[in-house]
């Protein structure tokens, strides 16, 4: 057995890793060192292997690797190589190099981190970031010294770019955006289209040629995108950022290469078209996704009513079964990782007896929350924090979905559905990296059953949680539950006995009834605004508002809830309308 997980063990190793050193793709022996001395990497991983060497070229790149196979290095290292080896040194003064686009914050602060690591022996070039949440000014004055590599979120970088006219980029000559379809999904397209017109660095759609600002001759301007997942949303940014880019990753099944031009339908954003790159030549990027072939993905159809009580038990069972473990639990909307985190941090509870004075915690893991409405300080102490605890629960929106890599995650429950498949991707990828085992959880509701068919679409399958061997596991007043011919969850004793332990504890307690009936309103809308063909899968009209509240532990009548929830669905009509804004960039931009 043991020799059988060793051998399996080294499967993974082999599909991750490439049979070749750093140094052998032309990457400079100090900077070898660095990778090993100060990451520990003795040899790239292979979409490593394949990058470094086109980066190095000169050429542009469109990188599609699974999740967590070290995309951060592949681009990183060959930038810091050529900057490095420049003679002479380069210097604060020349400012900025490369700029490294990334969808968030968080993302923004670990490849800053890494790129600190890289640069340690080479305290000439300048690592630096700036993003959204940061001091203007402080940024500016940082700008202002000199930054030879910078990582930047989109809307601050333009901020920058408009505003700080001691930013220095006359050399600039790397763009990348990492996790680029991200980018676009968050409704930062024009400010994308901006920035590559501020610095003069967007092909003109015809003839490749470069239009806006002109720049620094005497160097090619290099621009690399890279993502797990690369859809229709990425082709505008490829048309308009690449100049007969080298693509890496996807395979010629994927890619369909067309002799003459075929515009997908429209979905009315400024990002739907079909990539065309110049030489009249186009692709369409059919998303059938590469995922960590080590991650076990598992769903579990648990009936509205249930959900609660059975994410707590599930959540118990793992803590329980396993001292060290770190997990991470996505939520639709902010308000519903506020309530299930103050809810987690203190129910008590007693499966033996309705006695006040034998409750104890239900939950005594160290657990933590992120997402897009808390304050940034409070934000970067969670991302930091949850790093190097080595069991933890994490509660996040999907700002936690993209390229963080938090170290040892053991399993990823989504508890409300990700709606596209690219975004099941990228949350199921936090375990599972580089080599490591990792397991996944869906939570369906009967009547979505039909989002596995679409995530079969993909090249994504999934196997069934055995969720009532987990129930049975769990002593109910001092026994053990054997209830064989139970079929339906929520008739299940243990679910039953929770269900009433939480709605008590809810209705007792004011603040955290307060957090859940918000929590039901904005999950509500979170999931009225599923769009496209997931609309058919999660229908609106399908939901019973009894069960949303009861998985709220809400013992109100739906109507009273609901009745809230329809006037304020009524006036966001209202604003909508008058201000004119998409819904769609509405919602996605506020993780
Ligand atoms: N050559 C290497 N040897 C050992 N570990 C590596 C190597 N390259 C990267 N890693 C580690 O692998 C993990 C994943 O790397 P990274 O975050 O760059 O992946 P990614 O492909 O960008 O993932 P995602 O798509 O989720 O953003 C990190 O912990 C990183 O430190």
């Amino acid at each position: 057995m043991e020799r059988q997980e060793s051998s399996s063990k080294k499967g993974d190793r082999d599909e991750i890793f490439a049979d070749c050193s750093f140094a052998s793709l032309g990457l400079h022996s100090a900077l070898c060192d660095q990778l090993k001395e100060r990451l520990g990497f003795e040899a790239p991983t292979r979409v490593q292997a394949r990058t470094i060497p086109v980066v190095l070229s000169g050429r542009h790149v469109l990188v599609s690797a699974a999740t967590g196979t070290g995309k951060t290095i592949a681009y990183l290292a060959p930038i810091v190589h050529h900057l490095q080896k420049r003679d002479p040194r380069i210097e604060r003064s020349d400012g900025t190099f490369a700029l490294v686009l990334v969808p968030t914050r968080e993302l923004c602060l670990q490849v800053y981190e890494i790129l600190q690591k890289l640069l340690h022996r080479f305290h000439w070039i300048v690592p630096g970031y700036i993003m959204g949440g940061e001091n203007r000014s402080k940024e500016k004055a940082r700008l202002r010294k000199g930054i030879s590599i910078l990582v930047a979120t989109p809307g601050r970088l333009l901020d920058h770019l408009k505003n700080t006219s001691s930013f220095v980029r006359m050399n600039l000559q790397w763009i990348v955006f990492d996790e680029a379809d991200r980018i676009l999904e968050l409704g930062f397209g024009k400010e994308i289209e901006d920035i590559l017109n501020i610095l003069g660095s967007k092909q003109s759609d015809s003839t490749g040629e470069k239009t806006g600002a002109s720049r620094d001759a005497g160097f090619q301007r290099q621009n690399l995108l890279l993502s797990a997942t690369l859809n229709e949303k990425v082709n505008h940014l490829a048309k308009i950022s690449l100049k007969d880019p080298v693509l890496i990753g996807l395979d010629e099944k994927k890619l369909q290469l067309h002799p003459s031009p075929q515009k997908v339908g429209s979905s009315g954003s400024d990002i739907d078209e079909e990539l065309e790159f110049p030489g009249k030549r186009e692709m369409s990027l059919t998303s059938n996704y590469n995922l960590p072939s080590q991650l076990v993905q598992r769903y579990v159809k648990v009936p509205c009513g249930s959900r609660l009580a059975v994410l707590l038990s599930i959540l118990k069972h793992l803590f329980e079964r396993e001292a060290s473990h770190k997990i991470v639990v996505f939520f639709s909307t902010c308000d519903a990782v506020d309530f299930h985190y103050t809810l987690i941090s203190e129910f008590v509870w007693s499966p033996h007896s309705q006695e006040k004075e034998v409750k104890s915690k239900f939950l005594r893991c160290k657990t933590f929350r992120l997402h897009g409405n808390m304050k940034q300080e409070d934000r970067r102490i969670t991302f930091q924090s949850f790093k190097t605890e080595k069991s933890a629960l994490l509660v996040s929106t999907d700002v936690a979905a993209r390229g963080l890599d938090f170290p040892k995650v053991k399993c990823i429950i989504q508890y409300d559905s990700p709606g596209e498949a690219t975004e099941y991707v990228h949350r199921v990828g936090r375990t599972a990296r580089l080599d490591e085992r990792g397991e996944a959880l869906l939570f369906l509701q009967p009547a979505e059953m039909d989002y596995l068919q679409d995530l079969e679409k993909h090249g994504v399958s999934l196997a069934e949680y055995p969720m009532l061997k987990v129930l049975d596991s769990f002593p109910l007043y001092g026994q053990k539950l054997h209830v064989k011919n139970f079929v339906l969850l929520d008739l299940h004793p243990w679910v039953l006995a929770l269900q009433k332990g939480l709605e008590l504890f809810i209705s007792a307690e004011a603040r955290i009834h307060t957090l859940a009936k918000s929590a039901y309103c904005s999950w509500v809308r979170a999931f009225a605004a599923h769009r496209g063909e997931l609309k058919r899968i999660f229908m609106v009209k399908k939901l019973h508002l009894g069960h949303v509240a009861k998985s709220f532990a809400l013992k109100e009548q739906p109507s009273l809830v609901g009745q809230s929830f329809q006037k304020q669905a009524k006036k966001r009509k209202r604003d909508q309308r008058l201000k004119g804004l998409s819904k769609r960039r509405k919602v996605s931009r506020k993780t």
